[in-house]
């Protein structure tokens, strides 16, 4: 199975379903964020669910047990294949998303973002490494029963070696020829986090803003 979820992180719904239909043949899934979700909500994932794929809903809940219990349960309608939540939410807020989220939709906790380096982790007042944090994260989320975490290509090694059959979701990705990275910080290639042990790469724009998308897509699926 392709390992590839594209991130839509698009403004507008029909440049985005337009993207996804050009290169569904080349990717696992869609990963519909906070962006997409905040522009076009319930409305925008019905729209691309009929291109065919699995939809990866990346909403971050991130609230009192109670009120992200309350938004998984009125997500059921819109099926999606994995949700995210924040691990920093705590060990009762995880246990809850996970329990409302149904038997059909895994649960994976974003540890440290991969726009965040050891100096912005010290600025919220968080002792240690991000890879410190990322382990201690993907603990709390492996005891409170979650599907899995998102953490960066550095982390995910480790992560695999104490949590088998974790599903590891690893977002930071860039091609070594397309290495621009804006706002990301700790980035590895697509290979290196599938050898690793990541079962799901999440990609947007290395492909959703090249010139040629297909080509794109097609050349990373290519060096797995
Ligand atoms: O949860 C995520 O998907 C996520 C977590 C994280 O730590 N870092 C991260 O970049 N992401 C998402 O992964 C995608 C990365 O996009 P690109 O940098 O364009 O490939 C975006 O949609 C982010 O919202």
């Amino acid at each position: 199975m392709n390992p590839i979820y594209l991130a839509l992180d698009l403004p507008r719904l029909d440049a985005a379903v337009a993207l996804a239909q050009k290169v569904k043949g080349h990717v696992g899934g869609l990963k519909l964020g906070l962006e997409f979700f905040c522009a076009h909500g319930h409305h925008g994932v019905h729209e691309l669910a009929k291109v065919g794929l699995p939809i990866f809903l990346d909403l971050k809940l991130h609230d009192i047990p109670n009120t992200v219990a309350g938004a998984m349960q009125a997500i059921h309608v819109l099926q999606p294949a994995i949700v995210t939540v924040h691990a920093a939410g705590g060990r009762a807020m995880l246990e809850d998303a996970k329990a409302a989220a149904g038997d059909h939709c895994k649960v994976v906790a974003v540890t440290v973002l991969t726009s965040l380096d050891d100096a912005d982790l010290a600025a919220t007042g968080v002792g240690g490494t991000p890879h410190d944090q990322v382990l201690r994260l993907a603990d709390l989320a492996q005891e409170a029963g979650l599907d899995g975490i998102v953490c960066s290509g550095h982390e995910v090694g480790e992560v695999h070696r104490r949590w088998k059959n974790g599903y590891l979701v690893v977002p930071g990705l860039r091609p070594a020829e397309a290495g621009h990275l804006a706002d990301q910080k700790r980035v590895v290639t697509p290979r290196s986090a599938r050898d690793a042990g990541a079962s799901v790469l999440v990609i947007g724009r290395p492909i959703a803003r090249a010139e040629d998308p297909v080509a794109a897509a097609r050349a990373i699926e290519a060096t797995l």
